[in-house]
């Protein structure tokens, strides 16, 4: 554990909570796979693919990670999606991703991956699961971080693109072992989600959960169609439930998780300023709050800031922060004899941490 001795023995400094943060095992249910390339995994596949336009310098990354809108992030991901061209370069991506949430005592992940943005860029999808299958059990042997997978429908490149993540969902001859979740991502604004109905239907008759995002960019109604017609389990984001006393009703009554991304959405301008998300409010509505890092690096974040960050908004101690840590393993598709086994590691943790 680190060295406490300089910190007031009353109350507990940043500096003592971000070390109690560095050091709690988490899960992270709300990360996407390519939006998780830090700038040592960028650089490396730049040099692969020189033709890139994505900066190679750390400091150049920054700027080009600044985003003046949604819809500009949406430009930038995808040239960064550009760069994974061949299973080894989805393997590496897949594995150094593992090795950067098990740095911040990450034990158990539930990754966001497109593939449709690969198979349309021509990766072979056979060649495209085994490689992320293959990193995954690499990354558990060697990391002991369990990794599974939420196949997303990039809903903006439209029903093509739906019936293609439906088909490598459900297909068993192709869908990968680690597949736990079906989602939906990308802009919001002009893609409504009722349309993509019929396949949140055939994924969850595939025993798939579903988990789009939802009210990320848009008004309450997404969430509400998020339930209604896809029939969420948890929501991505959610932000603008807020605006809706009779959603957060329904979302607390009916224990539907929210998947919280509070530095993400002031990076993507979906919230103007941290004093302002509403956080506290779905908390103090009874909302079973999540915390994720969504992209970390093209947000200059990663999950340990996130729970900073969310222990200022919430004011949380130690304790608080705990509790959270195990609404995420609470909250995740792990199996029971699993999400036992990292709810006691962080309670140890936590007694040890606080015991004279
Ligand atoms: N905060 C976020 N909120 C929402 N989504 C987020 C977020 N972060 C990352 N994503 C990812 O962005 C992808 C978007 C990809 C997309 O829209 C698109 C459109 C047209 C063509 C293609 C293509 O591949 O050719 C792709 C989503 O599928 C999702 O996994
Ligand atoms: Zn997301």
């Amino acid at each position: 554990m680190s060295d406490r001795s300089s910190v007031p023995a009353v109350g507990t400094s940043d500096r003592d909570l971000h070390a109690f943060i560095a050091g709690l095992p988490k899960a992270e249910l709300h990360v996407h796979h390519v939006g998780s390339a830090s700038p040592r995994i960028v650089s490396e596949l730049a040099a692969r693919h020189p033709d890139s336009k994505v900066p190679t310098d750390p400091e150049a990354l920054a700027d080009y990670f600044t985003f003046t809108d949604f819809a500009h992030f949406i430009d930038v991901y995808l040239s960064v999606v550009d760069l994974i061209r061949t299973p080894e370069d989805v393997r590496l991506l897949t594995f150094e991703v593992a090795r950067d949430l098990a740095r911040q005592q990450v034990r158990y992940a539930e990754l966001t991956i497109t593939p449709f943005s690969s198979t349309r860029r021509g990766i072979d999808e056979l060649g495209f699961m085994a490689a992320i299958e293959d990193a995954r059990k690499a990354a558990e042997a060697e990391f002991g971080t369990v990794l599974r997978w939420c196949f997303d429908i990039p809903g903006e490149a439209g029903l093509e693109s739906a019936e293609e993540t439906a088909r490598l969902a459900t297909d068993d001859r192709i869908r990968p072992e680690g597949l736990v979740s079906f989602g939906l991502g990308g802009p919001e604004i002009g893609v409504p989600r009722p349309q993509f109905k019929p396949y949140f239907d055939r994924a969850i008759a595939a025993g798939l959960h579903s988990v789009p995002h939802a009210g990320e960019t848009t008004g309450p109604q997404t969430v509400w169609d998020a339930l209604t017609e896809l029939r969420a389990e948890r929501i991505g984001h959610g932000t603008s439930s807020a605006q809706d006393p009779a959603l957060l009703a329904h979302l607390a009554e009916h224990r539907i998780p929210l998947e919280v991304c509070p530095t993400s959405n002031i990076a993507t301008r979906a919230v103007r300023t941290l004093d302002e998300h509403p956080i506290g409010e779905f908390v103090r509505a009874g909302v079973l709050v999540t915390i994720n890092s969504d992209d970390p690096p093209m947000f200059g974040t990663d999950l340990n800031n996130e729970y900073a960050v969310a222990a200022r908004l919430l004011d949380l101690d130690e304790r608080g922060l705990a509790d959270l840590a195990k609404n995420a393993v609470r909250a995740s598709f792990l199996d029971a004899p699993g999400k036992s086994r990292i709810e006691a590691e962080i309670d140890t943790y936590t007694a040890a941490w606080l015991a004279p």
